[in-house]
């Protein structure tokens, strides 16, 4: 049975979040009582809390509700979806003022700045990659059947799907202790996370009062049942959680679809925001704002746990940045390099205003960035042949010629699931480091339990308020634990914990966010990527070891209903990476993809790009050389997403290769402003939609069956 989702969405008033938040930051006692948040709190947090997704998915679950009426009235979903009637059922929505009218965009072809939004970098789909805007999906989604949108729940054989926990507690649980890889230093795990946070951000549904036990009472609500016997979680009887916002912001009759609330492109905007409202809050002229010792400033609104006098939680381009303390070292970063960076071309350059010190600096940070991500932390993981098959390796010389405009770089959604194959990366705890790559010791110095640093940013108030440039020491010294299919208790058990017990497993997260999603199983995606399908038969099963496949075994009832981030994990690597085939492949096209699908990507010509010389210039860039620019280091590895090693020498900071931004002087540089130039209006779409919607659910349903009978059922 269907429930209509926007009787239960639109009835009440908003859970005062931000009150909460308030009165939490007053308590700021070294002595009294620590502000505390419970762990649902903190996980609506860490998937952002924007009022705006609130709205999106008000109109999105009525556009549900009404196409799920009318495949109930017998029109087939074909008819539904198809053009006419889509166009014709979009055209009433927004007259009702269900969905909002179509917005005009005024692109600058030539501009050769990025909006902050992502819009119009795609000039004839402006609203590809940019913030708010559905995720895509490589393949069509796997409902609960007859739904349009209810979590997949049944398997092939028609029983429930083995409980997410379950499935964490047989194949994910690291038994064995924490396995350290050899060769991959801790930045591999930071720089993914915080990659991730420039790329998607899905926010959940908005619950007055939170979710429940009880299973399926409320559709907004996918709370996982804690199963009998359970090794750790003794006294509860589930993990409450909410499902991902629909979202529908093309307003059309449709599957279910998720939010994201960044843009998709590697464009900084973990720094410099989505939207131009979160840039203004961050911006000081040219430079981006700081509080003392070159920190990220203060979040006056944001709910982090604060228990130190003075410490407070940090802005940044990205609500998720207090997640760990290492994440906030990432942002000062690269907030310090954009300011290292105004502070070059000011005096290279005395003429130039704000305005283009800020967007200049903005644009070699991100194509610094982008060449980091391309030329040093993807080949960490992803072997060589997928780096050449998905044209990931950066050039050498010249410029690139790639880009097309016919590649979508909106993220796709089951990159939202496969890409947290991260987690296995995240360490038991976090350390501050001197400049000797050894941890500073004191009384109160680490190594820390990386539970208690949860949403806690005190780390990085210590050592004189110098801890994120000791947290990036730590980083680049020590090693990440193995990937594999292990997920440490830390965020397996302990996510978020504030009390023994009351903490959550992210695994359990990962696997029932993909059924929340409709995200079709392990072996559909294997198919989308040209290998061979899972059957019914676990032999069917060649990328996987026999010890995988008997815990496999274990919990599933069919190897077609396996979950795709428990398929991928256990899968076999291949030569030259630790992933296996089917990560290889869907990391490696979402990579392409925003590539090949940015207008802005560093490697192009003018406007766009740089000047050959310039180019040559970011081509020079490591994380190294990054590090070295910003902290007080002598000595650093070359490729600093490596531990120091036999091919990885320790070399002086004076000599790794860095950018000269003197081939930015007004003089030797080329760059067009590109303004003034005929501009191109599209009239599209956005995802905002109206929800004072003058007529009744039943008047517009009505209408609508009446359109769709325009023609047979
Ligand atoms: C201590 C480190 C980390 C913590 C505490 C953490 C925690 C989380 C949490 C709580 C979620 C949301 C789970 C859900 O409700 O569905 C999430 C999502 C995600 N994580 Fe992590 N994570 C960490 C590191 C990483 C790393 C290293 C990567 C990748 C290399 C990564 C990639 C992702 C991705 C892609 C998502 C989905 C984002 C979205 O669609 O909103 N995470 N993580
Ligand atoms: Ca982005």
């Amino acid at each position: 049975q269907f429930t209509p989702f926007y009787e239960e969405v639109t009835s009440g008033g908003k859970e005062s979040y931000s009150s909460v938040e308030i009165e939490n930051q007053t308590e700021e006692d070294d002595q009294g009582e620590p502000s505390r948040r419970n762990f649902e709190d903190l996980l609506q947090k860490i998937h952002g809390n924007i009022p705006n997704t609130e709205e999106i998915s008000n109109s999105a679950n009525q556009i549900l509700y009404m196409t799920q009426r009318l495949l109930e009235e017998g029109f087939s979903f074909e008819k539904v979806t198809s053009d006419s009637v889509a166009a014709g059922i979009k055209d009433a929505l927004i007259l009702r003022g269900i969905c909002k009218s179509p917005t005009v965009y005024k692109c600058n072809a030539l501009s050769p700045y990025r909006t902050i939004d992502g819009s119009c970098n795609n000039i004839q789909y402006p609203e590809r990659g940019k913030s708010f805007v559905a995720q895509r999906r490589a393949i069509g989604p796997a409902y609960k059947t007859g739904t349009v949108g209810g979590p997949r729940v049944t398997g092939v054989t028609g029983k429930p799907l083995p409980n997410p926990r379950t499935i964490s507690n047989v194949i994910h649980s690291n038994k064995y202790g924490v396995t350290i890889n050899g060769t991959i230093s801790l930045h591999t795990f930071q720089m993914g996370q915080f990659l991730d946070h420039d790329i998607i951000q899905t926010p959940l549904e908005t619950v007055t009062g939170g979710c429940t036990c009880e299973e399926n009472t409320r559709p907004e609500c996918i709370s996982i049942k804690i199963p009998e016997g359970d090794p750790f979680f003794t006294k509860r009887a589930c993990l409450p959680v909410k499902r991902s916002a629909a979202a529908n912001p093309d307003c059309t009759p449709g599957f279910r679809q998720q939010l994201n609330t960044l843009t998709s492109y590697i464009d900084g905007s973990n720094v410099y925001g989505s939207t131009e409202d979160e840039l203004t809050e961050l911006r000081d002229g040219g430079y981006m704002k700081t509080s003392s010792e070159n920190n990220l400033p203060e979040n006056p609104n944001d709910g982090c746990v604060i228990d130190h006098n003075g410490e407070f939680c940090h802005l940044a381009g990205e609500a998720r940045v207090d997640a760990v303390p290492s994440l906030a070292s990432y942002h000062t970063l690269f907030v310090m390099e954009h300011n290292r960076i105004v502070n070059a071309l000011k005096s290279i350059n005395p003429s130039w205003n704000v305005e283009k010190l800020f967007q200049e600096a903005r644009k070699i940070n991100i194509a610094q960035m982008q060449h980091i991500v391309y030329n040093g932390f993807l080949n960490a993981f992803l072997s060589l042949d997928t780096m050449i098959t998905y044209n990931l390796l950066s050039l050498n010389t010249g410029y690139s010629f790639s880009y097309d405009p016919k590649r979508d770089a909106t993220v796709s959604n089951e990159f939202g699931i496969a890409y947290r194959m991260g987690h296995t990366w995240i360490p038991t705890y976090q350390d501050l480091y001197s400049d000797l790559n050894i941890r500073l010791l004191g009384p109160e110095m680490g190594p820390f339990d990386l539970v208690k640093t949860f949403n806690n940013p005190h780390l990085t108030f210590l050592n004189r308020k110098k801890g994120c440039p000791a947290l990036l020491k730590w980083l680049t010294s020590e090693a990440s634990p193995a990937t594999d299919r292990f997920v440490e208790d830390s965020v397996r058990n302990r996510l978020f914990e504030d009390s023994p017990g009351d903490g959550f497993d992210l695994v359990s997260l990962n696997i029932n966010r993909g059924r929340d999603h409709g995200l079709p199983p392990y072996g559909d995606h294997r198919v989308s990527c040209g290998y061979s399908a899972v059957t019914s038969n676990w032999n069917s099963l060649v990328d996987h070891n026999t010890e995988e496949v008997e815990l496999l075994r274990q919990v599933y009832d069919d190897p077609r209903d396996i979950d795709l981030f428990t398929g991928l994990l256990t899968e076999r690597a291949i030569t030259g990476s630790s992933l296996g085939p089917t990560l290889n492949c869907i990391l490696g096209r979402e990579f392409q993809n925003l590539k090949e699908g940015d207008s802005y990507w560093y490697e192009r010509p003018e406007p766009q790009g740089f000047s050959i010389a310039q180019l040559n210039e970011i081509r020079k860039t490591s994380l190294s050389a990054v590090l070295c620019a910003n902290l007080d280091l002598t000595r650093i590895q070359s490729d600093a997403f490596r531990l120091p090693g036999i091919s990885n020498y320790l070399v002086r900071c004076t000599n790794v290769p860095s950018i000269d931004l003197r081939k930015w002087k007004s003089g030797t540089q080329r760059l067009k402003p590109g303004y003034g130039r005929e501009t191109q209006q599209r009239n599209l779409q956005t995802g905002q939609m109206d929800m004072d919607a003058q007529s009744s659910q039943s008047d517009i349903l009505q209408e609508l069956i009446k359109l769709a009978s325009g023609g047979e059922k």
